[in-house]
Order: C-alpha cells, then sequence, then structure tokens
C-alpha cells in the first residue's frame, strides 16, 4: 500500500492523535498539566523511534493511523477542555508550517492555551510567524545511535536559526554515558544552550535505570536531566 502523503494545505492538519488532558513528560515543562496534538508524518526515520505509527509504513497501516481535522475541529477541541499547555508533537511537526501558523496564530487570538510548545527534531526551520507565536520549541538534534547519517540529522542553518530564536531548548535523546560527548561536540560547535539529556526508552524500568546512569555525568557538565514522566507512569501506552 502506499503511504498517504502529508500536505500542507492552509486549513487542514493531518494529525495521527489528540489527546490529554496529562501531563508534559518531557524537558522544561515536565508535569504541567498539558493537551497534545500528534501530527502525522516524519522525514526522519530514528531507529529506536518511540512513534512509528506518524510515518512507517512497514510497521503501521499508515492510512488507519491519520486523521485529517480542520483548524476549527482542533479549536473546538479546545474550547471544549480549556488548556494551560498545549504540545504540538509528531511526528515532525514543522513539515506543516503554514496550518500551524494559522492554528496557533487563531489560538492566541481566542485565548484557548496558555502556552503552547513544538517538540522538533532541528533539521526543519521555522518560519517567523511560528517563533513569535510559540512559548517555546523543545529540539532534539538526533546523536549517532539513532542511524541517521550526519547530513540528515544536522542541519547546521537550521540549528542556527532555532539557536536565534531565543526560543529553544535542546533535549538531547541518550543511550549511554559515552553519549554525552557527542552531545558536547555539538553544543560547542552551535552554540546550543540550555542542554536537556533525556534517556531513550519506552519502558520505565529502562527510563529509570538510565537515569540513574545519566545522573551523576550530566551534573558534572552542569546540564538539566529530563525523565520520561509518562513512561514512568503509564508505560508506552498511545494517548498519554
Ligand atoms: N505525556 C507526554 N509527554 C510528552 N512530551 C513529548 C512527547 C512526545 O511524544 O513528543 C510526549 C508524549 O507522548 N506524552
Ligand atoms: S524524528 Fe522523531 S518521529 Fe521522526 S523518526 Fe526520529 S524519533 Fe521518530
Ligand atoms: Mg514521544
Amino acid at each position: 500500500m502506499k503511504p498517504p502523503v502529508v500536505s500542507d494545505v492552509d486549513r487542514d492538519l493531518v494529525v495521527n492523535e489528540a489527546f490529554g488532558p496529562t501531563f508534559q513528560g518531557e524537558g522544561p515543562s515536565t508535569g504541567r498539566y498539558a493537551h497534545f496534538i500528534r501530527l502525522f508524518g516524519c522525514h526522519l526515520s530514528c531507529t529506536w523511534c518511540d512513534t512509528p505509527q506518524t510515518h512507517d509504513p512497514a510497521r503501521h497501516d499508515l492510512a488507519a493511523e491519520q486523521r485529517i481535522l480542520s483548524i476549527e475541529d482542533i479549536l473546538s477541541w479546545l474550547a471544549s477542555t480549556p488548556a494551560d499547555l498545549l504540545v504540538i508533537t509528531g511526528g515532525e511537526p514543522l513539515l506543516q508550517p503554514r496550518a500551524l501558523e494559522r492554528l496557533l496564530c487563531a489560538i492566541r487570538e481566542r485565548e484557548l492555551a496558555t502556552d503552547v510548545e513544538i517538540e522538533t527534531s532541528g533539521t526543519i526551520a521555522p518560519t517567523d510567524v511560528l517563533i513569535s507565536a510559540v512559548t517555546r520549541f523543545n529540539v532534539s538534534p538526533k546523536l549517532a545511535h539513532s542511524g541517521l547519517r550526519r547530513r540528515q540529522r544536522i542541519r547546521p542553518a537550521v540549528l542556527r536559526d532555532l539557536a536565534g530564536s531565543g526560543k529553544a531548548v535542546w533535549k538531547f535523546v541518550v543511550q549511554q554515558v559515552d553519549d554525552l560527548d557527542e552531545v558536547q561536540e555539538l553544543v560547542g560547535t552551535y552554540g546550543l544552550h540550555p542542554v536537556w539529556i533525556m534517556p531513550e526508552g519506552t519502558d520505565s524500568s529502562t527510563v529509570l535505570a538510565r537515569m540513574r546512569l545519566l545522573a551523576d555525568p550530566v551534573l558534572a557538565r552542569r546540564w538539566h536531566l529530563s525523565t520520561r514522566l509518562h513512561t514512568l507512569l503509564w508505560e508506552n501506552s498511545r494517548g498519554r
């Protein structure tokens, strides 16, 4: 079966799931009451991807995983379930910039969320409208263990744009202590700040074990440590 095409039409978003309330599980806002929109589609293919249902036709029936939602549909959902923090994730949300701009501007106008965060891989530059409409980009540049070639995962101009936006935090997914040297190289080369280290893992025992290994080495580098709160609480459940 041919995979569905993600198009950037202005009035609709191609969505995998919308869910909440739950807690933001990752990064600086961990523990905040939050609603999520998971957009469909990703141009990358990390070996350990935890959301292959957004883009991988070898593992999922993509036609069954995608929903076309109009911006009005999403606004009505938010109006009926007041959001403090709205998190837009994926997949790669920045593949649908125009519709996202319209959504975020309408959310601002109607005051349907206090804060909006976008989770992104740091390989697609955000538009100026998106930069002004979001509270923060949680950017996760991928390391070598993602299995991607360096030129696929590290886009210097995009990293510089995001760093220059003043709205990016850098959340690196790490498997082992040695990965921190690779993070250090990227941080130094592109001037990335602030740095959050998050363990890779989709079950609570892996997340906890890796956090314990990473804690002291992360402190020694004066970086921040993120858990994956939703994984500790609910393992790999969908819609959490
Ligand atoms: N609770 C919760 N927090 C999250 N933070 C980032 C997520 C993601 O999938 O990008 C995520 C997620 O899937 N669930
Ligand atoms: S960038 Fe994110 S959604 Fe895309 S393959 Fe990597 S982990 Fe999965
Ligand atoms: Mg996730």
